[in-house]
């Protein structure tokens, strides 16, 4: 994915505030639209220096010593806010320069940043199957992670797998049980190590003695009493995990930078956690023998009575490693609303054990729940199985529709679009917000999908093919070939793409690229009804309606890059 990104007006404007030496800061742009005069107009809210907010005499006073390019503006002036809200800063635009400047400005590497993000997601147990929820996780997680970097912010993508705890020692005995080969572990490991440990509880229901088998078995596997063979087998296993994970993962434009394991922080890391704790008096002995850290009035167990580890003994070791790998300016966890408490516990427990991890730094990334999302033959265990659905109606779509342009015999297209449409269907949401899972709903031509986005890339696509013998360059512009509202809207829409960026990452909410996505294709839909190239006469409209749509086409397709869509050409 390319990290370029529009220089827009609303730089310059930001620039012209900064050089004006104005104490307060402007947030990003509220609204871009025009006034009653039909002119361009961008409205700021200013913000105060620190947490004091700019009262509106302050921003009266910043606005009116403000000096300025009166080639780009014509006019400065507040508008006043309602109730709660603040004031509003209103910048009135000269027309020409502003579409020029939208229409000329190269495309430019935004300068990188030396903070260092680290996103955690995905990471899914590999005694449990892959579940909605390591889908969300993995989609979200992956979107925020490039909306970062886009911005110019180092970023490392990490996945941390669950391979530890007393499901373990089940997973073992079922492997145990079922006798289960190399070869068969190999060709299929997550339908294989979930079939195990189907078995291994099922076992359990009937005898007894099977969970104290497993968490026997955990214990001595902990204390590292294990044999090499063992040890070398599970480690064949998280191999296999891996490559069939990834090829999932490919499938939704998911990456990794680092692949960890629960069971790294098994023994070394752990006694350090654990004689850490102690010197600070923060391990108390509870009766039953387990030890426990106090979080909010609430005791939580860190070591079990057996002396086992618990999976916050393991995060707490392994946010202690991260902080020494990649001293981090923040650390995001994507993980479900469920395990709120869960980093609450491991944050807190944390930045007291070392004073340089603030609380600031550490940020638990929760979303809710999606209801309904199987296949429509019954319940969903593999993600695989839901993707590969997801193709397939899309498939069956592919042949009936007149409009289909490519060889139905290839599902590569299908696929594509499956995926886009889960995906998208996932992050047109708030995060925080449950719902409902709907097939017809997430793979309609016409409503805000992931196909819609796909159909719009390949009509901007094929329109851009057809003509490639017009000469079309950003020079010369002529804004008088581009006064048609459908071409101000749209040049409108896509001015907003680095402010959308910005405040997307602010909010590490995907859904406002997806929204702001989805007004770009309407946006297109509508300047596609009217401006003409074809049936147009004159070549300088042509040229530029040409260099408008070339812009849109760049927009959409970095934008469905960073939300791990594949833009198609052609569908
Ligand atoms: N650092 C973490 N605890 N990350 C989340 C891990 C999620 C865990 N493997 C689960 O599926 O529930």
């Amino acid at each position: 994915m390319s990290c370029l990104i529009r220089k827009s007006i609303s730089e310059k404007i930001t620039q012209i505030v900064r050089n004006n030496n104005v104490y307060y800061e402007l947030e990003t742009p509220l609204k871009r639209r025009t006034n009653t005069l039909g002119k361009p107009v961008l409205q700021w809210h200013l913000k105060g220096n620190g947490t004091k907010s700019a009262s509106n005499l302050d921003i009266l006073k910043a606005v009116s010593a403000l000096k300025y390019d009166s080639d780009l503006i014509e006019e400065v002036r507040t508008v006043q806010g309602s109730g709660k809200t603040p004031d509003k800063v209103e910048f009135v635009l000269r027309e020409t320069p502003y579409v020029q400047t939208l229409l000329q400005e190269p495309f430019e590497h935004v300068p990188k940043r030396n903070e260092h993000m680290v996103f955690e997601y995905s990471s899914p147990n590999i005694a449990k199957p892959f579940h909605v929820g390591h889908l969300r996780s993995t989609i979200i997680g992956n979107v925020l992670a490039n909306i970062y970097k886009s911005l110019g912010y180092q970023v490392t993508k990490m996945n941390y797998l669950g391979d530890w705890g007393t499901q373990f020692g089940l997973l073992q005995i079922g492997v145990e049980m079922l006798q289960i080969t190399d070869e068969e572990m190999r060709r299929a490991p997550i339908e294989t190590l979930y079939k195990a440990y189907v078995k291994a509880n099922k076992e359990a229901l009937v005898d007894e003695s099977i969970a104290e088998k497993a968490r026997n078995y955990f214990k001595q596997l902990e204390s590292a009493q294990q044999s090499k063979k063992l040890g070398q087998q599970w480690q064949k296993y998280r191999e296999y995990t891996i490559q069939e994970l990834e090829r999932v993962y490919k499938r939704l434009g998911a990456t990794f930078d680092v692949y960890d394991w629960e069971s790294q922080y098994s023994q070394t890391h752990i006694v350090q956690v654990l004689q850490a704790l102690d010197s600070k008096s923060l391990l108390l002995p509870e009766k039953d023998g387990r030890k426990v850290v106090e979080v909010d009035d609430r005791r939580v167990p860190i070591i079990k009575s057996d002396g086992s580890t618990l999976y916050l003994t393991r995060d707490i070791a392994a946010l202690l490693d991260r902080w020494q790998r990649f001293q981090f300016e923040n650390i995001f966890y994507v993980v479900e609303n469920g395990q709120s408490d869960h980093f609450k516990a491991c944050f807190h427990t944390t930045s007291k054990l070392e004073q340089a991890i603030t609380m600031s730094k550490l940020k638990h990334v929760k979303f809710g729940r999606i209801h309904g999302m199987s296949t429509r033959k019954g319940q969903a265990v593999f993600l695989k199985d839901l993707l590969d659905e997801a193709r397939d109606i899309m498939h069956a779509k592919q042949i009936q529709s007149p409009t289909t342009k490519i060889d139905v015999n290839s599902h590569d297209v299908a696929d594509v679009l499956g995926v886009s449409a889960v995906i998208i269907n996932d992050l047109k949401q708030r995060r925080q917000r449950d719902y409902e899972f709907n097939w017809d709903k997430a793979l309609q031509m016409n409503g805000d999908t992931g196909i819609k986005l796909q159909y719009t890339h390949c009509r901007l696509h094929s329109l851009l093919e057809q003509n490639d013998h017009v000469h079309v360059t950003n020079e010369n512009l002529a804004v008088e070939c581009l006064k048609e509202p459908e071409a101000l809207d749209l040049l409108n829409e896509l001015a907003k793409y680095p402010q959308i960026l910005w405040q997307a990452k602010e909010n590490l909410e995907a859904c406002i690229l997806v929204n702001f996505l989805f007004g770009i294709s309407n946006a297109t839909s509508r300047a596609l009804k009217t401006l003409h190239i074809k049936n147009e006469a004159d070549r300088r409209k042509q040229q530029h309606r040409l260099l408008l749509f070339k812009s849109a086409k760049t927009i959409l397709k970095q934008g469905m890059e960073i939300l791990g869509l594949q833009p198609l050409n052609k569908m």
